[in-house]
């Protein structure tokens, strides 16, 4: 069970205080939607927990050890941050075969992810013609290689037609209900409302709120009131 520990993080670019004396856990087995407004510090958080950037104070752990100390990180994480980049002269399937070459995985694992992602018949084609929801679909894929107990995503649905939107909801369901986290950051509320277990709310760098989605009750409300 992989489960993100930050305590007591700050980190300031400059004069920025992008996150200010954050602490939280969150909870195994469950989906965990981070929300906040535009430079409430959503991203910087997500990069501290994998090692690419430095908290200045505090300390950040996944599974009790920092990211950078784990043995086999993709085996324990999966992550797809914004603008993932992939070489666009590369097919689907030789970068996955590259990724999992270079991480020590079994290549079998290619095939299984590519059916994961529902990305099987693009399989062979060159990156650089794949539209958004393609290249989403295909970093979650990268991300699923290891097949990590968390996954850490950061806006997903981005890109995404409604019957991707909905397949995502119903694979990180799924994916959950196996015992696995995630960690997924958004701006889309509903969508948030339907898929999440868990919420925390950033704003300014700091924790405004934390605590489960409970049906019935407002996500919009309850955002605007403590982030609007
Ligand atoms: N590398 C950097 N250099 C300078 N400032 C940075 C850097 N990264 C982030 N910041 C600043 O830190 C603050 C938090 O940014 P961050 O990207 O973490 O916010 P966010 O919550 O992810 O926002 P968004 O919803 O717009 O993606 C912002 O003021 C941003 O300008």
């Amino acid at each position: 069970m992989t489960t993100i520990s930050v305590e007591h993080v700050s980190k300031s670019f400059g004069k920025v205080a992008a996150v200010d004396d954050l602490s939280f856990e969150t909870p195994p087995g469950a989906i965990t939607a981070f929300l906040g407004p535009n430079g409430a510090g959503k991203t910087t958080t997500l990069r501290m927990i994998l090692g690419l950037v430095t908290p200045d104070s505090g300390s950040v752990t996944v599974g009790g050890r920092p990211y950078r100390d784990l043995d086999r990180p993709l085996r324990q994480v999966g992550a797809v941050l914004e603008a993932t980049a992939f070489h666009p002269g590369l097919s689907a399937e030789a970068h996955l075969r590259a990724v999992a070459i270079a991480a020590g995985l079994d290549v079998a694992r290619v095939g299984q992810v590519l059916d994961l992602v529902d990305l099987r018949e693009a399989a062979r084609r060159k990156v650089r013609g794949f539209s958004l929801g393609m290249r989403q679909r295909l970093a979650l894929a990268t991300a699923l290689l290891g097949e990590p107990g968390l996954l850490i995503l950061d806006e997903p649905a981005n890109g995404l037609d409604p019957t991707g939107i909905r397949w995502l909801r119903g694979f990180l369901r799924a994916y959950a209900v196996d015992g696995n986290s995630v960690l997924v950051s958004s701006h889309v509320l509903a969508e948030v409302e339907q898929i999440a277990d868990h919420v925390m709310i950033l704003a300014a760098g700091r924790l405004r709120w934390s605590g489960p989605l409970t049906a019935g009750s407002s996500l919009e409300e309850l955002y605007l009131e403590v982030a609007g």
